[in-house]
């Protein structure tokens, strides 16, 4: 018997679980690897840990046993087995190959996957690290796929695979090669920061987020939102895709456009498509182009977004609105980096680095078979976070200024808030996020009665109408991120206001009461119970 432990891969038609023979099984299994090797990502971008916890992954979720990663020697001209899974140190430390030597050898020169139906029939196959006698009886596969950083072949990721198994074998390629593609894009991280390191080091001067973050027009410096800023500036060089994650208004677009003005691509096109906003009719032709005559209407050819962003950057916002066709076409896009026009015969080459946007949770959308699960691992490989207005509420008096000093230049006004009104606003909840309190500033300018406002007359003016202001530009159907609605009459403490405000609304209102409480974004009730709480008047019964 062999001395390994035994995998899903290894184990008899017999003892298999029935259950495990359905593809629903296998879907589940991939999902969670593949979870699972996301979130090894996301916990620091630690190569050493991401590519154990992979091989180790692979084999116990999917029977894809004795996995290797074969990267080049830091020392020496030839290609070794950098980590494994299910070798003993001997054999790994076997596993040496020069470029082009044997399989994986070939696989890294050539750039190519390879798949060995059956390794006894196969002259090229060496056998180096593992002896024939330590793999299981029946007929054993082999397959390599290529890790690259950016256009070049840095190594392989290779594992054996029982040729008859209740899983198909293209199953397991596509499994591999999103695993070579995550590894291949960390790899590329890590080079950069490596690069920015260095840099660091030799004291080249580099400009601090805040000053960055000034000159994308993003304000703000709550920790949350400063590594969020450290992502975009770490990854604005790399060609991986980005995917920015975070409720409506919180920036996303902002961001995207900081990633683009912060890369080499600044100077070339950023193309905006919100895939919300268009007919699922229009949708192929506008992304991809089309060639004349291609339907009724076409009339001349024209270039899709794809092309027309070449060179630059497109930003797919609302990537989960995407229907299920087109996100086969630009899973293709994406991995071959050419587009076919509607109508058209021939591939057109295009460069454009994609960065989408999603506030529902992709996932989610995977497991109900709404979005596809290799273009939602192709698009997370760099997700970054964006906080909610809300966790970062001691941001909120510096935007207000910014959004009042804003407000005030466009419509030449020269309105103020007093500390105390900004103090109100910071404790507001902001479910439209930076976008509601941009919108509320720019009203409260318009709508301004005196030059200094305080707590009273912005508490009145977001209670007058909190529901039109709070409702977020868009609500997706099933965001899963989006906020709850903020009520008509947000709870208020009983000390919310101060005796000098109530008197003050009194005086506002000519001594109406009802008026008054309106102003105030309260209850006739609430109001008198407050009166009566300072001891300015009874209260009513
Ligand atoms: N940190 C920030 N500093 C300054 N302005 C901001 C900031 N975040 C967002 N904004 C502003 O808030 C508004 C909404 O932002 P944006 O459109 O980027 O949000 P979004 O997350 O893309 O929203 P949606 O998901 O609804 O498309 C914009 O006017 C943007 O300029």
């Amino acid at each position: 018997m062999s001395p390994e432990k035994a995998t899903i891969g290894d184990m008899t038609n017999e003892t298999r679980d029935v259950h495990r023979e359905t593809s629903g099984f296998w879907r589940t299994q991939e999902m969670f690897l593949i979870q699972e090797v996301t979130n090894l990502i996301g916990k620091g971008l630690y190569f050493d840990q991401v590519a154990r916890g992979a091989l180790h992954l692979m084999s116990e979720m999917l029977g894809l046993n004795r996995g290797r990663i074969v990267l080049k020697s830091q020392d020496e001209d030839v290609y070794r087995i950098a980590y494994s899974y299910g070798l003993t140190t001997a054999e790994a430390a076997r596993g040496r190959y020069q470029l082009g030597e044997g399989v994986t050898g070939s696989v890294i020169q050539a750039g190519h996957l390879v798949i060995v139906q059956d390794i006894d029939k196969e002259p090229t196959f060496l056998g180096r690290a593992v002896e024939r006698s330590r793999l299981p009886e029946g007929v054993v596969s082999f397959l390599a796929c290529p890790i690259r950083v950016e256009d070049r072949t840095v190594g392989a990721l290779a594992c054996h695979r029982i040729r008859h198994r209740d899983r198909p074998l293209q199953d397991d390629v596509r499994i591999l090669k999103i695993v070579a593609t995550l590894l291949g894009q960390l790899l590329t991280l890590n080079d950069r920061l490596d690069r920015r390191m260095r840099a660091i080091e030799a004291r080249e001067p580099l400009a601090k987020p805040s000053d960055q973050a000034a000159r994308y027009g993003i304000v703000g410096e709550a920790p949350a939102l400063l590594r969020a800023i450290a992502q975009i500036e770490q990854v604005a060089d790399a060609t991986a895709s980005v995917l920015l994650l975070g409720e409506s208004g919180t920036g996303k677009e902002l961001f995207a456009h900081a990633l683009h003005a912060a890369g080499p691509r600044k100077s070339k096109p950023f193309m905006k498509v919100n895939c919300a906003a268009i007919p699922e009719s229009l949708f192929e032709s506008e992304l991809f182009g089309h060639e004349r005559g291609a339907f009724t209407g076409a009339t001349e050819a024209r270039a899709g977004w794809f092309e027309q962003a070449s060179g630059g950057t497109i930003f797919l916002d609302e990537i989960g609105e995407m229907p299920l066709l087109l996100q086969t076409k630009l899973l293709r896009t994406l991995q071959e980096g050419v587009v076919m026009r509607l109508g058209g015969k021939r591939e057109i080459r295009v460069d454009m680095r994609l960065v989408a946007a999603t506030n529902r949770d992709l996932s989610l959308a995977v497991e109900r078979g709404d979005f596809r699960e290799d273009l939602f691992y192709r698009l997370n490989v760099i997700p970054i976070q964006l906080p909610s207005l809300s966790q970062r509420a001691a941001d909120i008096p510096q935007l207000a200024r910014h959004f009042l000093n804003r407000a005030n230049a466009s419509n030449r006004r020269e309105v103020a808030l007093t500390a105390d009104a900004m103090h109100y606003l910071s404790e507001q909840p902001w479910p439209g996020n930076v976008r509601q309190l941009s919108n509320f500033i720019e009203r409260l300018v318009l709508l301004a009665s005196a030059p200094v406002l305080g707590r009273v007359e912005v508490a009145s003016l977001l209670a007058d109408r909190a529901f039109d202001i709070a409702a977020p530009r868009q609500r997706p159907p099933e965001a899963h991120f989006a906020p709850a609605a903020m009520p008509v009459r947000p709870y208020l403490p009983v000390k919310s206001h101060t005796s000098d405000d109530l008197r003050r609304a009194l005086e506002l209102s000519g001594g109406n009461k009802a008026r008054a409480a309106q102003q105030l974004g309260l209850t006739e009730r609430q109001f008198f119970y407050r009166l009566k709480k300072l001891g300015l008047e009874p209260a009513r019964s």
